[in-house]
């Protein structure tokens, strides 16, 4: 039978026991042995569900505090100097969550490293800091102290880390001009030993294999990048241990020819996102090289189509032997833990889905049926001995092929009349009047002020809140009890924006769990879990909603919170959707049929909703695509097309308004060189864009441009409970106004604010108002 393995496995626990040990160790009602208790549970029951799945190399490495870049720049000892604290300071743990959330329970508070999107993916982790000369050691022991920990467990421990020049490509330093600087090159020197030291511990710790990941090998590399792998892995190769080098997220491409000749001894490919490359890696494989295939979606949560898979891969079974193992396509990091969680889905759909959990099933019968006669095994064949008996197989095998053909007909899932609207869609006029009408016949009514003011959305999430939802949810309270007190929720926050002098309002977004999941649960064609929790950053999680069937809209989802705000105010209150990219990016999607119609079918229903809220007389209206860069193709060959049809959805959504109503968007976490054109031909009124962390720098790209339309640079960073000081603020807007004309901009933070608490809130928000003063005042 093939080798099972996995690239990685959920850290956040099905009931996220790690989101709730970390946030008591901060908040400081647990001490650092109730943490690493927890730490050590999570890591051994997922070391034994996998092993008791079959799997034959478990990942060890995968486990993260916080994140596991971060995890090995701290075992780097790629520490920034405003992180170290004098030696008597108990644990470098607190080290790694100072860099992480800029404090911890010991130790001064600092700037925290970056925080960015990982390739395609809504994890995100932190960029490690570099810079010319650095040197590096070994200067955290954790990854041998989980290997010894599996080992004493009976685990076969598959150490994974990540590859020297992924782990520098994801770098950053101010000697340094982008990603793929070639000057980043010159660190390698001082680096390899270190690679060289960690391997060889790991060796003498018994471990056999160590998987590292180089997912840069799917991106569009310089030349000097592609050719260092030669002579890094030159280096890496007198290492005393077998390297398995991963790819995933993407075809290696152009990158094929290094990847094959580097001298590793197995390779990784990721067959869901890139099924081309099996037969020209298999025919260029070495006869001492092991194929790992990526064949079960890492990224994903439908069942796998069992059958197929197994065609596909029974002529490598044959011809490889013993030398192809089966693995997902990446981590597991991205799908939610286990589907048995769920008591809330009907038997049809849940028989689709397919978690952490359920993907060790389907590795382990997809292990069993190329197990011998691969080229016709019809069906799983002889059983390994401590496998489940033939029978259970053959069940669990008929139950997975009934599962995608009912997937494939059932009514569920197509919408006649959807089908036709989409057609008719086809024709709707995406275009507005030019920029410079409709702003004039907006400011006639709306009447702001220079350097008008506003927030992105989201007030904070208390305890409260969620609290109380989670009654509603469990019953325990009843609609008009919740309604109730959410309305007063939405009150307090109109009063509060009243009183400190905001000009355009938000009601807050108390009512959401989250700005996809909410909708998620309102729109037809989709599905959402009780515990399907993936980890966004840190202790932050999301349910992404699963989009199983044509989308579409029963009834109107926000008018009703809207309109009952802006029955409050004279001020305006500006409506708030979360853009059509933007749900596809961040739930689970439909794989029978391309993301662009999944996503037409969103923009359209988004489309009613903008117009419903015109309707009901709300004449500004966000429509937030915080995760329109995060879409982009990892293949510049690729952006165009995506492009296109992501800036036609957005506008779907949003051009059927009067010229006076005025459309707001939002991102955060981009970098926009790359898709300003894009921003540009979205056309929306205004954009609130995340600046103040980089100091303003992003405008650079609206200023080259000469973005036309209205834009709010954030003017201070939401992710901080810090106060921003007003001097700040108007120094970050007075360099706005060097590079836009001041009378395009508005004065906004980078971002919502569900993350922070109200006093932080209510103070950072009255100093903003502050500056905006001050810089009228001075214009
Ligand atoms: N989908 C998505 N992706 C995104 C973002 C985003 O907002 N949404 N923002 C960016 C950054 N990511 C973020 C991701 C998550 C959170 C976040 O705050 N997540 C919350 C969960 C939010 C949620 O779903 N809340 C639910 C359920 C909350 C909960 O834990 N309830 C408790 C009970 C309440 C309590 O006592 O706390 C329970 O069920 O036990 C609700 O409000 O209804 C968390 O991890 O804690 C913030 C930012 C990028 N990607
Ligand atoms: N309207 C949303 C909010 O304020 C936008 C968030 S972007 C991640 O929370
Ligand atoms: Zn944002």
């Amino acid at each position: 039978m093939p080798q099972l393995h996995t690239l990685g496995f959920p850290r956040i626990g099905v009931r996220r026991e790690l989101k709730h040990a970390l946030e008591r160790y901060w908040a400081g009602t647990a001490n650092r042995e109730e943490l690493d208790a927890t730490g050590r549970e999570l890591r051994a029951r997922h070391w034994a569900v996998q092993a008791e799945a079959g799997v034959t190399l478990v990942p060890v490495g995968d486990f993260a505090w916080y994140d596991h870049v971060l995890e090995w720049t701290c075992t780097l000892g790629a520490v920034p100097a405003r992180f170290e604290q004098p030696a008597d300071q108990p644990g470098e743990l607190d080290t790694l969550f100072r860099m992480a959330r800029g404090r911890a329970p010991t130790g001064a508070p600092a700037a925290a490293c970056e925080m960015t999107k990982w390739f395609d993916t809504n994890y995100h982790y932190l960029v490690p800091e570099i810079w010319p000369g650095q040197t590096f050691r070994i200067a955290r022991n954790s990854l041998f102290d989980q290997v010894a920990e599996a080992r004493e467990l009976g685990v076969n421990a598959k150490p994974v880390i990540p590859g020297p020049l992924t782990w520098l490509w994801l770098a950053k330093g101010d000697a340094y001009d982008g990603a793929d600087d070639i000057a980043k090159l010159d660190l390698l020197p001082n680096l390899l030993p270190v690679y060289e030291a960690v391997l060889k511990r790991l060796a003498e710790q018994g471990v056999e294999w160590v998987q590292i990941d180089d997912p840069i090998l799917v991106l569009d590399l310089p030349q000097a990048w592609r050719d260092a792998f030669a002579s890094v892995y030159a280096t890496l190769k007198a290492a005393p241990v077998k390297l398995l080098l991963a790819t995933y997220f993407g075809a290696l491409g152009d990158n094929l020819d290094t990847a094959l000749s580097l001298p590793v001894a197995g390779l990784h490919i990721d067959l869901v996102r890139a099924p081309e490359q099996l037969a020209p890696v298999v025919a260029a494989l070495r006869a001492d090289q092991v194929l790992s295939a990526g064949i079960i979606d890492g990224r994903n949560i439908w069942r796998t189509d069992l059958d197929a898979a197994r065609d596909r891969l029974a002529p490598v079974a044959e011809a490889l032997g013993s030398r192809l193992w089966l693995a997902p396509s990446c981590s597991l990091l991205h799908v939610p833990v286990d589907l048995a969680a769920e008591q809330q889905l009907d038997d049809e759909l849940r028989s689709w889905l397919s978690f952490a959990h359920q993907k060790l099933e389907e590795l382990a019968l997809l292990g069993q049926a190329l197990n011998h006669a691969p080229g016709h095994a019809g069906t799983p064949s002889q059983q390994p001995s401590q496998q489940p008996s033939l029978a259970a197989t053959h069940a669990a095998w008929a139950a997975q092929r009934a599962a995608c053909q009912t997937r494939r007909t059932s009514p569920r899932i197509h919408n006649r009349a959807l089908q036709a609207r989409l057609t008719d869609a086809l024709a709707i006029d995406r275009a507005r009047a030019p920029f410079k009408d409709r702003i004039a016949s907006q400011q006639a009514w709306l009447k702001l002020p220079a350097f008008p003011t506003t927030t992105i959305g989201s007030f904070p999430q208390t305890k409260d809140i969620r609290g109380l939802r989670r009654d509603w949810k469990e019953g325990a309270i009843g609609d008009a009890v919740y309604e109730a007190a959410i309305r007063k929720e939405i009150a307090g926050s109109i009063a509060f924006q009243e009183r400190i002098g905001l000009d355009v309002l938000v009601h807050g977004e108390a009512e959401r769990n989250d700005m996809v999941e909410y909708f998620g649960e309102l729109l037809a064609g989709f599905a959402f879990t009780q515990n399907g929790w993936v980890q966004s950053y840190g202790s932050r999680c999301v349910k992404p909603p699963v989009i199983f069937g044509d989308v579409s809209r029963p009834a109107a989802m926000t008018v009703g919170w809207t309109t009952y705000a802006q029955s409050l105010t004279d001020k305006p209150v500006k409506g708030m959707l979360t853009g059509p990219v933007t749900i596809l990016q961040w739930s689970f999607v439909r794989d029978d049929q391309p993301r662009q119609q999944t996503c037409e079918q969103l923009a359209l229903a988004l489309r009613d909703e903008v117009l419903d809220l015109e309707q009901a007389g709300i004449r500004v209206i966000q429509i937030d695509e915080p995760a329109f860069r995060e879409g982009l193709p990892l293949r510049r060959s690729q952006w165009a097309h995506y492009l296109h049809w992501a800036v036609d959805c957005f506008r779907l959504s949003t051009a059927g308004v009067g010229d006076t109503t005025q459309i707001h968007t939002h991102m955060c976490y981009s970098e926009f060189n790359d898709i300003i054109e894009a921003i540009a031909a979205m056309d929306a009124d205004v954009i609130t864009i995340e600046t103040s962390r980089s100091n303003m720098e992003l405008l650079k790209a609206f200023e080259d441009f000469s973005y036309p339309n209205d834009i709010g640079p954030g003017v201070y960073d939401i992710h901080s409970p810090n106060v921003p000081e007003v001097d700040w603020m108007v120094q970050l807007m007075e360099k706005a106004a060097k590079r836009l004309p001041r009378e395009r901009l508005w004065v906004n933070p980078d971002c919502g604010l569900k993350t922070r608490g109200w006093p932080e809130t209510e103070a950072a928000l009255a100093k903003m108002v502050d500056a905006a003063r001050f810089l009228r005042s001075a214009a």
